[in-house]
């Protein structure tokens, strides 16, 4: 026994980045020895220094950020093998799957996530699937139960020949058939062109259903679908299945769930669809661990949910760990990352850096979360849930306490009593609880409860994830980041300029809402247990949408120079040069080391580099406008969901060419860039022209630095310069060129008159 009690389940082991460290903080010296030079002659100069030297306090107090984040990466290494030998009785699992639109979301993508659940390997009897559709649609409720037959004999297949992709769409793009992968003898070659067989007919029906205006007769099972509207329509519940008393032991229990929504009633997007996730397993299931993923990650690797069990399930972690994370990567993305949006470098370095310190923020989706900390439960508590009592924010509480805080439904506060008590046995047949499910799922059942503000999903912030993790890890609780070979969960990173840049914005407009509200980490960690290198870390991140300030001043000052004729560089005559000169060097040789580390091409780096640009003065822009608006009590922030794209991947050369090309539309999004860009243009223009001589003294007048400033942004910007001139989505629309050209003719007046 003790010798099987010694047996680890995971270790977290601190990786070496010592050359990294030394080229961090040499960038971190020379920025603030930039600064220090500029204090030292401001005197000389005029306004445009010290708007230079602003500027460069924001990117220097940033980089001192980023240096906190890097300075301590960790590695999480488990041992799956160990699991049931510790734990023979592994505990139940709920697992969420969320979707809100058919059309951008379409039911053939949400499917394969769900199958690609049904399927992991882990007792099925313990797991258990939510399906979460905001969209009340008849095509993705037609599409689940489709699924759900297939899914009978998926299942077992997947198990029997231990499976390793148990998404098939992804699994059938392999033809283990004619290759000789897995070892192909003549009973495995039947099956698998059966299964194929069978997988092609579901695809069959849904794209047919879909191509109707109503999937298929709104009867019997559908009924109650005719007559919804998409926000406003009652509770639908159905537990997806053939029969409504047993279910076979080989497939994993399906329930779809359609909230209430009414048009007077705020909704809020997917952290009220969390919430009624939450409530509605809470009756039927209430496992003590749920896993919530986007309808477009699928579950790439088998052992995920073991794997996931290795972090939360011995003594210690029981009281440390709130949720595990696992890391969000993508399939089929366009080759050298055109749209800087896979993350692959943001989670190697930050992402391991920050896990090292109190844990990864919550990204919403491939998370296994503690049903009792989503409850509102503090590490403290767990003492007073080993003497069986029941405890939130460290104080008992009784079952009057649990109605106020829970709701209305005793059914439920009962369940949630067990769940805080780590109590097993609440249970009770999937089909008796849908009454009181119905009660649950209602709009107006989170009324004055602490729903959305003190327990579950968070409301106030278009990244309601981050927010909801920022308060789990306010109450001490730590976070981690496992990086399982092959990847946890795939999912599709938006592709084309709009999706990308509506995305970015959504996200930026999110974190700086969290920033400016009540739950601001600078309460969390003067009020709670965020520890201060944390506070750094969600500083850093909270802020992107105020990074677009700076950069868009910055990325100004090198035009206005040229075209009034004034210097924001030193000359390159004066050896201060050297020192914008060194950060610029060593700023992109230090990345693109990263990306070499990590894997990725420098083509790859320098998507990133112009993309960073783009991304600020256009998507960051927009959402610190947002955020302002929304403060001013002007407009209400909306969650735009990201389409969804449906690729087959047999690298077809010319998509894979199209989704290199940058895309616009007449969004306000592309007007500062569109502006930016032409502004560069006329600078460089009117220098090249001579308009503007280059100074030949140490004294004022334009200096090389300017133009070549100039320059490399017009380098950055070069998919907008291309738009120029193209036509049809990949072209910059005439209107948004009108308006950027009539912006761009104020700026140079102004700089000519300043000048
Ligand atoms: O009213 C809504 C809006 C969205 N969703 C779901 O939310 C998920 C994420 O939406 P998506 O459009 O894919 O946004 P992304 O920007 O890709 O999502 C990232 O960013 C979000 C906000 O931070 C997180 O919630 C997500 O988990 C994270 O993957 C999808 O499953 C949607 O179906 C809902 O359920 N209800
Ligand atoms: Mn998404």
């Amino acid at each position: 026994m003790a010798k099987q009690f010694s047996l680890p389940l995971s270790e977290k082991v601190a990786r070496k980045n010592t050359t990294q460290r030394a080229l961090d903080i040499t960038l971190l010296f020379l920025l603030l020895s930039l600064l220090l030079y500029r204090l030292l002659s401001v005197s000389n100069h005029g306004f445009v220094w010290l708007l230079a030297f602003l500027c460069e306090s924001y990117f220097t107090f940033n980089w001192f950020l980023i240096v906190n984040c890097k300075w301590n990466p960790v590695d999480f290494i488990t041992y799956p093998q160990n699991l049931e030998k510790r734990f023979p009785e592994l505990p139940p699992v709920d697992m969420f799957v969320t979707t809100a639109d058919p059309v951008l979301e379409p039911p053939l993508i949400t499917i394969n996530t769900v199958l690609s659940l049904l399927a992991v390997d882990y007792p099925s009897e313990k797991l258990a699937c939510y399906l979460s559709d905001d969209g009340c649609s008849p095509l993705t409720f037609y599409s689940l139960v489709e699924a759900s037959k297939f899914a009978k004999l998926w299942v077992p297949f997947c198990n029997k020949y231990n499976v390793q992709v148990r998404a098939p769409f992804r699994y059938f793009l392999d033809d283990p058939v004619s290759s000789n992968l897995a070892g192909a003898n003549s009973e495995f070659k039947q099956e698998w062109k059966k299964m194929k067989a069978e997988y092609e007919e579901l695809c069959l029906k849904i794209e047919a259903a879909s191509r109707k205006s109503v999937p298929c007769d709104l009867t019997g099972e559908f009924a109650v679908f005719s007559n919804v509207g998409r926000s406003n329509h009652p509770t639908i519940i159905k537990i997806v299945g053939e029969s409504k008393q047993s279910f076979p032991d080989d497939v994993p229990r399906l329930v779809y769930i359609s909230r209430e929504k009414r048009p007077k009633h705020p909704h809020h997007f997917k952290a009220g669809a969390m919430n009624v996730l939450s409530r509605v397993s809470g009756l039927m299931t209430n496992a003590p661990y749920m896993l919530n993923v986007d309808c477009d990650m699928f579950a790439n690797n088998p052992q995920v949910v073991r794997q996931a069990m290795c972090q939360l399930l011995d003594s210690k972690s029981e009281r440390e760990i709130g949720f595990v994370q696992f890391p969000q990567s993508f399939y089929d993305g366009p080759k050298d990352d055109p749209y800087g949006n896979q993350l692959v470098v943001l989670y190697e370095y930050m992402g391991r850096g920050i896990a090292g310190l109190q844990g990864i923020s919550y990204s919403g989706t491939g998370c296994f979360h503690r049903r009792k900390v989503i409850y509102g439960q503090w590490p403290e508590d767990v003492e007073n849930q080993a003497r069986n009592h029941t405890s939130i924010n460290g104080k008992l509480v009784d079952n009057e306490v649990l109605i106020k805080v829970f709701g209305k439904s005793k059914r439920f506060s009962e369940s949630a009593a067990y769940a805080l008590n780590g109590k097993k046995g609440f249970s009770s047949k999937l089909p008796d609880s849908l009454d009181e499910a119905f009660h649950v799922a209602s709009c107006d059942y989170e009324f004055g409860t602490s729903w959305g503000t003190k327990i579950g999903w968070i409301y106030g912030s278009m990244t309601e994830d981050v927010m909801t993790g920022l308060m789990i890890h306010k109450k001490g609780w730590k976070s981690t980041l496992p990086m399982p070979k092959p990847k946890g969960f795939l999912g599709c990173a938006p592709s084309g300029g709009p999706a990308a840049m509506t995305q970015q914005k959504r996200w930026a407009t999110g974190l700086f809402e969290i920033l400016v509200s009540r739950n601001s980490p600078i309460f969390a960690f003067l009020c709670g247990k965020l520890q201060f290198r944390m506070l750094l870390f969600y500083l850093w991140f909270l802020s992107w949408g105020l990074f677009s300030i700076p950069e868009l001043c910055y990325a100004a000052l090198p035009a206005y120079c040229i075209i009034a004729n004034s210097q924001f560089l030193p000359k390159v005559q004066d050896p201060a040069i050297l020192i914008p000169v060194a950060i610029f060097v060593i700023y992109n040789l230090l990345t693109i080391r990263e990306y070499l580390k990590a894997g990725m091409s420098i083509r790859a780096w320098w998507n990133f580099m112009k993309m960073g640009r783009i991304t600020r003065t256009s998507a960051y822009l927009l959402a610190s406008l947002t955020v302002v608006l929304k403060l001013l009590g002007l407009s209400e922030t909306v969650f735009e969901v990201t389409q969804k794209d449906q690729s087959n991947s047999d690298g077809d050369i010319e998509t894979n060419k199209d989704a290199i090309k940058f895309t616009f539309d007449e969004s306000p999004l592309f007007v500062p860039g569109t502006t930016l860009l032409l502004v560069q243009l006329t600078a460089l223009l009117s220098f090249s022209v001579g308009l503007r001589p280059l100074a030949h003294d140490v004294g004022h007048g334009l200096g090389l630095g300017e133009v070549f400033c100039s320059l490399w942004l017009v380098l950055c910007y070069l998919p907008f310069l291309k738009g120029l001139f193209r036509s049809g989505k990949y072209g910059i629309p005439k209107s948004t060129i009108f308006k950027s050209t009539s912006l761009a003719l104020v700026f140079v007046l102004l700089c000519i008159k300043l000048g």
